[in-house]
């Protein structure tokens, strides 16, 4: 094994992204030292039952102290709670990221907060799954899947590429933009397919003409694959839905006026439309496979539920 990137890693946060983490750096000899943090006594027994860390804390502050990197892993509407509470004991030359699944409303919280000398380089790994907590984790989850950075003017270019490297050694494809076009674009391909399941699972969850027993029992896949979004965790969904709601809004617009025409031609049975719509589509599916990009999240299928401890 080679040489670890990072004396010490601090990981704020011990769900499904933090814990991930801790069993990748582990695996990958990227840390000499992993100190964990995180808010409930619960969660961070349960880290520790996993021996997913060489020490453990709910004083972020304690854990971050002398750390070489930081990745705080907590729900977006956590991030300047965190920051406040971390800031004072940052190393000078520290890295501080985040795996955050919007840019601006995390950058807006944290910067305000980061000591002169530490690097902050904002961070999103596009790879999940509906499970969360340290249960859920696990080392393999960001094999060959992007890690964006929305770095901000004026970045250390060593910095990046040491956090770059980190990412390559987890398995990650790294990718920079910058942060509003990050939220844009996250909207649309994960934002709104999350909303949209929330949504047609809360809708048959409503029908009265349909028995829930009959929901479970007549379920075919296009709607099982609603239900397995439509399980994500409430507190993180909520925060994105907070946190990214200027880009949300504006892609559910233009996704209500598509549906709105979608809507037309079938009551007036424009056939042609239809398929021309279907046939579009089919061919973005196609793709994405060409891409060589994984089409599934990559514990889907699998047996095991994880279940979710209190956080
Ligand atoms: N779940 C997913 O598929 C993905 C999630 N993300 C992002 O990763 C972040 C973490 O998500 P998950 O690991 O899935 O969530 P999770 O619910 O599995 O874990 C969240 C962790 O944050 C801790 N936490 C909550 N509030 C805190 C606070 N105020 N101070 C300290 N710790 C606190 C919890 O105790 C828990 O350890 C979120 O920002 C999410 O948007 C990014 C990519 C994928
Ligand atoms: O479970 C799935 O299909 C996901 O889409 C996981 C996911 C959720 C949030 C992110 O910011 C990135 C990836």
């Amino acid at each position: 094994m080679s040489e670890p990137l990072f004396e010490k890693i601090a990981l704020v946060g011990i769900g499904l992204i933090g814990s991930s983490l801790a069993r990748a750096v582990r695996q990958n000899g990227l840390a000499g030292h992993i100190a964990i943090s995180t808010r409930s006594a619960d969660t961070l027994r349960r880290a520790e039952e996993l021996g997913l860390g060489d020490t453990y804390t709910t004083d972020a502050a304690q854990a971050v102290r002398d750390a070489d990197l930081v990745i705080v892993s907590v729900p977006v509407g956590a991030s300047e709670a965190v920051a406040k509470q971390i800031a004072p004991a940052l190393k000078k030359g520290a890295i501080l990221t985040d795996v955050g699944s919007t840019k601006t409303s995390v950058i807006a919280q944290m910067q305000p907060h980061v000591p002169q000398g530490v690097h902050f380089i904002p961070g999103h790994p596009l790879a999940g799954t509906e499970n969360s907590g340290p249960d859920a984790g696990f080392a393999d989850l960001f094999q060959n899947r992007w890690c964006i950075f929305t770095p901000l003017p004026g970045t250390d270019p060593a910095a990046l590429e040491k956090l770059s490297q980190f990412w390559r050694r987890c398995g990650a494809n790294i990718d920079t933009m910058d942060a509003d076009h990050h939220d844009m674009t996250l909207a649309i391909v994960s934002h709104l397919p999350h909303i949209i399941a929330y949504n047609i699972v809360g809708t048959a969850d409503d029908l009265e003409t349909v028995t829930k027993s009959e929901v479970i029992k007549y379920s075919a896949s296009g709607f099982r694959d609603f239900t397995r979004l439509a399980a994500s965790d409430p507190t993180m969904w909520r925060d994105v839905c907070l946190h990214n709601k200027d880009a949300i809004l504006e892609m559910l617009a233009r996704f209500s006026e598509d549906l709105a025409s979608l809507q037309r031609a079938i009551r007036w049975g424009d056939g042609e439309k239809l398929f021309e719509l279907f046939t579009r589509t089919r061919a973005v599916r196609r793709s994405i496979i060409e891409a060589g990009q994984e089409v599934d999240a990559p514990n889907f299928g699998r047996q095991e539920i994880a279940q979710p401890v209190s956080t």
